[in-house]
């Protein structure tokens, strides 16, 4: 059975009262047009209480973009805990995205971290790897990836993964810059990860969503989801415009149909 898609649109440090109303009604307005695709919004942190409201009884999901690593809350200044997110409304949250990695030094002991707390905490979360240009031009995109996955399932447990989870693949040469994979470059990268996945447990690769990010836009997204262990996408720059992520939902919608 083809595992349900998912559309994320991760609207990194973007957004405003006013622009989120705008998005949110465009995007409530067209949901449709892929009544079998799970549409999730990530909002700043700031905004989630805000755009709860505005989702109100649609089934648009809500996520939070970081958590802090810790399971318990306290005295760690300028940090969300997964439980705040919760409380608001959010059922996913990102961990481990190439942001945050590149710019926050977040290591794959710190992202594993993470992951293992959004779930104790209740939260799926979306972890999400990808291999720089350089590591893609020598040739190390699988160890890459097979190092970052690697790093959670040994904090975690391969059985953290199946429906409590999603990777999300980023190239990321192809995140904000307007280059995507090929469609047979995310498939490839894809079917290794759920295979690195079936080498430590064949049982819960089958139910783990993979989604492809990076550069997805309304016209490359019904190729990009087409690939057998694609199940959507998270989307960036294209999230922020309510017809471009419907029209990327829509993509997601014919490839489930
Ligand atoms: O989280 C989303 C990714 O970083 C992709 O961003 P992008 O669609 O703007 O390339």
């Amino acid at each position: 059975m083809k595992r349900q898609y998912l559309v994320a649109g991760n609207w990194k440090m973007n957004g405003s009262l006013e622009a989120n109303r705008t998005l949110v009604a465009g995007i409530a307005a067209g949901l449709e047009a892929c009544a079998q695709v799970e549409v999730l919004v990530c909002p700043a942190a700031v905004h989630i209480g805000q755009v709860r409201e505005l989702i109100g009884s649609t089934r648009i999901r809500l996520g939070g973009q970081n958590l802090a690593d810790q399971e318990k809350a306290g005295a760690f200044t300028g940090e969300t805990h997964g439980a705040m997110l919760k409380e608001l409304g959010c059922s996913y949250v990102l961990v481990g995205h190439s942001e945050r990695r590149a710019l926050y030094g977040e290591t794959d002991a710190i992202v594993a971290a993470k992951f293992k707390v959004a779930q104790a905490l209740g939260l799926v979360p979306v972890l999400c790897l990808g291999e720089t240009l350089e590591e893609r031009d020598g040739n190390r995109t699988e160890a890459v990836l097979g190092r970052q996955l690697g790093a959670v399932i040994d904090a975690a447990g391969v059985a953290a993964f199946g429906a409590k989870a999603v990777i999300a693949y980023e190239p990321v040469w192809a995140i904000g810059t307007g280059r995507t994979a090929t469609a047979a470059q995310a498939q490839a990268a894809h079917a290794f990860l759920r295979g690195q996945l079936a080498n430590r447990d064949a049982t819960i690769t089958g139910s783990t969503r993979i989604l492809y990010g990076g550069s997805v836009k309304p016209d490359n997204a019904l190729e990009l989801f087409a690939g057998a262990d694609v199940d959507g996408g998270l989307i960036g720059g294209a999230s922020l415009k309510s017809s471009d992520f419907l029209a990327i939902c829509a993509g997601a919608q014919a490839q489930q149909a």
